[in-house]
């Protein structure tokens, strides 16, 4: 039989999904949570405008598959960070969706039974869960904002997004990001260059016009008032870092001609630390030793941390899933986490206020 078809030859089926409403509906916003949004929020507004001499570290699992192990992660990270908070404060990462080179798992939303059942509804009942829980205990969270479509699902529970390398130079993604209502750090391009992001800097400072979906789930026009707080993050690229002083002052150079505010992060993992987790901390510890020496654009950090060291492929039988351990790109562990954001406290908590 001839297909005569001229539409969706490629598509196997839609399903309507819950609305951003309904699912806030069925799990709305508490007041601790709110408060710890907007604390959140306004103390990275702060720390990037120079008026909080603090710096901001966004720390935590690559991804969230366990929903136990992202809690018992955050009742430690919450506990540790009112040890260093007078000089770092501490951002939880809670990233649910995953760009991938080519393909694999993308993430709790997507994928959330980690066997290609892909049953984002649920998906998004438990991250949306999740970050309740995790901003109940007083802690400000952090994600990359990948689909478009799920920040009208969660931004509400967010106070500092991610652009991925992936994703830096994508239209879609700077006019989401122009809209959002917390700081956003652009990721370097996968290939080291910084001219997408000082691009996307300049783009998402501007109201947008777009197709987007509203909160009640109907296509719609979305029309932004642009973001402010966008700030890059050097994640290194091509096989090679760029977390050292001469990569740091050449991206202060490329913010300055752009007409960009100098506000840096270094993300200590990914080509920062060719993706070895022993490597974070020594990231960490140039970063604060440029800051020691007199820099004063690095104002924030990424580390990619969980409760167990490495990473694990999901395997066949999720029995044999191992707890705690990352199952995309491999974390630093526990006491590794402790030591790092001690070390860094001790060593910034007199220069920090004076910067
Ligand atoms: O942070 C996570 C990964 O680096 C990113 O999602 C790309 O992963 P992949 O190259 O394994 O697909
Ligand atoms: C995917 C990530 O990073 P990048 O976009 O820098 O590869 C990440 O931080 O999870």
């Amino acid at each position: 039989m001839t297909d005569n078809r001229v539409e969706n030859l490629n598509v196997e089926s839609h399903s309507v999904l819950i609305t951003p409403e309904d699912l806030k509906r069925k799990l709305p916003i508490s007041e601790a949570a709110a408060s710890s949004v907007m604390e959140g929020r306004q103390v990275i507004r702060d720390i990037l405008d120079g008026t909080d001499k603090r710096i901001f570290v966004v720390i935590g699992p690559c991804s969230i598959h366990d929903v136990d192990a992202a809690l018992e992660y955050g009742k430690r990270l919450k506990k540790l960070s009112e040890q260093v908070n007078d000089s770092i404060y501490i951002v939880m990462r809670v990233y649910f969706e995953k760009p991938r080179t080519t393909v694999g798992w993308k993430g709790l939303i997507n994928d959330p039974h980690l066997n290609d059942s892909f049953d984002i509804e649920e998906g998004l009942h438990i991250a949306r869960k999740l970050m309740l829980d995790l901003s109940e205990m007083g802690l400000p969270l952090a994600t990359e904002a990948l689909d478009p479509t799920t920040p009208q699902y969660m931004q509400d529970l967010i106070s500092w997004s991610a652009i991925g390398a992936r994703t830096t130079e994508s239209q879609t993604h700077r006019e989401m990001s122009s809209g959002l209502s917390c700081a956003v750090g652009f990721k370097n391009g996968t290939d080291g260059g910084l001219t997408v992001a000082t691009n996307a800097l300049k783009s998402v400072k501007h109201p947008h016009n777009f197709l987007g979906i509203s909160p009640d789930g109907q296509v719609s026009i979305i029309r932004t008032k642009g973001n402010q707080y966008g700030h890059i993050v050097l994640r290194g690229g091509d096989g090679k870092p760029n977390y050292d002083s001469v990569s740091v002052s050449i991206c202060e150079q490329a913010l300055d001609k752009s007409g960009l505010k100098k506000n840096i992060m270094i993300d200590c993992s990914h080509a920062n630390s060719s993706k070895d987790p022993a490597l974070q901390p020594l990231v960490a510890e140039n970063a604060a030793n440029q800051i020691l020496e007199g820099n004063k654009s690095i104002v924030g950090l990424m580390i990619e941390s969980n409760l167990e060291w490495g990473a694990q492929s999901i395997p066949e039988n999720l029995a044999d899933l191992k707890y705690g351990v990352s199952v995309t790109d491999a974390c630093i562990d526990w006491p590794a986490t402790e030591k790092c954001l001690l070390d860094m406290h001790n060593k910034l908590k007199d220069v920090l206020p004076n910067r």
